[in-house]
């Protein structure tokens, strides 16, 4: 079984359910093999890959170590769980969902402090002032200690949360915080404000391919298979298929091509006849206009499932990266 890909997707939290509606509409059905509690699963026709359920933050460990080849989960646990993370892993496309920001907070009655260069002002006094260092709540030690260094801000001490972080400059337990966030609303009710340049990272959900796994034998076709769906659901996402009747087909679709970026997937021949054209969404309006005021009467505009076309292409880069062929 050494060759079978090994998927790891969120078996809990914020990117379970997004993560399994992505891949159901990529013709990737994920069903869990025994029973509901059951930690492994499959791809319905998909027979070399095996799916194993874990948690967001543990997939990223398990890219790392390579005994997941492939998985889903956010890019702030990535840098976080990840010493070298361009090392050991690749980043094959992010979902569009799951997003969320790491960021430098402190009180909002911290009115002289607005800037990570202000924050470095506060620690060096803070010791002459209260007798101690300033004390910062994370579980992202190691985003935080490559951000602070980054600024030149050494005087602090981290200390570990694993949980209601926002929380601990209110409790006494730390001074400031860095955790993630999405809509802001718990950082407001704990009243803590983001630093102007306290944006650490922007996270989202991704999907990422470990260099350090086994890609010999089945893995490899496992995940060109899996990829080439993937890029025929973004594909067809991002398109309309637009079928006219028009005359000088050859010349329309020539001009439509320049014009509005069109592709005939089947063609344009000479003469009159039926034209079917693919166009990017945002311009469809720009493409019927032009189309009726050159004599098309009748234009039907259709929405795609998938498309298999050269897009597959798109993932290249990644094939090399892991040393695909
Ligand atoms: N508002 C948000 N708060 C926290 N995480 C978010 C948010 N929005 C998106 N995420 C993403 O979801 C990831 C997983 O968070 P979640 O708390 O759901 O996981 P979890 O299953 O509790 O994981 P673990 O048990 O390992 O902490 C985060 O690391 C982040 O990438
Ligand atoms: O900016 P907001 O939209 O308010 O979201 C941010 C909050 O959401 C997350 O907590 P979660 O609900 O996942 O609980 P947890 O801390 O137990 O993981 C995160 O840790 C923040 O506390
Ligand atoms: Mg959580």
């Amino acid at each position: 079984m050494v060759d079978t890909l090994i998927l790891g997707i969120p078996s809990k939290g914020r990117l379970q359910e997004a993560t399994m509606t992505y891949f159901e509409r990529a013709g990737l059905k994920i069903a869990k093999k025994g029973g509901a509690r059951d930690y492994r699963g499959v791809i319905k026709g998909l027979d070399d890959v095996e799916v194993a359920f874990l948690s967001a933050s543990e997939i990223a460990g398990e890219l790392a170590a390579g005994t997941v080849h492939l998985g889903v989960t956010g890019m702030d646990l990535v840098h976080e769980k990840i010493a070298d993370p361009d090392a050991t892993t690749v980043s094959v496309a992010p979902l569009n969902f799951g997003f969320a920001d790491v960021v430098v907070a402190v009180p909002d009655s911290w009115i002289d402090v607005q800037t990570m260069h202000d924050l470095d002002d506060v620690a060096a006094g803070f010791r002459a002032r209260h007798g101690r260092r300033m004390r910062l709540a994370t579980k992202y030690v190691r985003l935080t200690r490559n951000f602070f260094r980054a600024h030149g801000v050494a005087d602090y001490r981290i200390v570990e949360s694993l949980g209601a972080t926002e929380g601990a400059p209110a409790s006494g337990a730390a001074d400031l915080i860095v955790d993630i966030t999405t809509t802001g609303s718990t950082l407001s009710a704990n009243h803590l404000r983001i630093l102007s340049d306290g944006v650490i990272l922007k996270s989202e959900a991704t999907l990422v391919a470990s260099r350090q796994a086994e890609w010999a034998g089945n893995a490899a076709g496992a995940l060109k298979a899996m990829l080439s769906r993937i890029a025929a659901q973004d594909r067809a996402a991002s398109i309309f298929e637009v079928r006219t009747a028009i005359g000088e087909q050859t010349k329309t679709f020539r001009e439509v091509s320049d014009l509005f970026g069109c592709t005939a997937p089947f063609g344009a021949v000479a003469g009159q006849g039926s034209l079917v054209l693919h166009v990017e969404k945002a311009r469809i309006w720009e493409l019927t206009d032009w189309l009726r005021a050159r004599g098309a009467t009748s234009i039907t505009i259709g929405e795609l499932t998938y498309v298999l076309d050269g897009s597959a292409e798109a993932f290249s880069p990644v094939f090399d990266a892991l040393d695909i062929s």
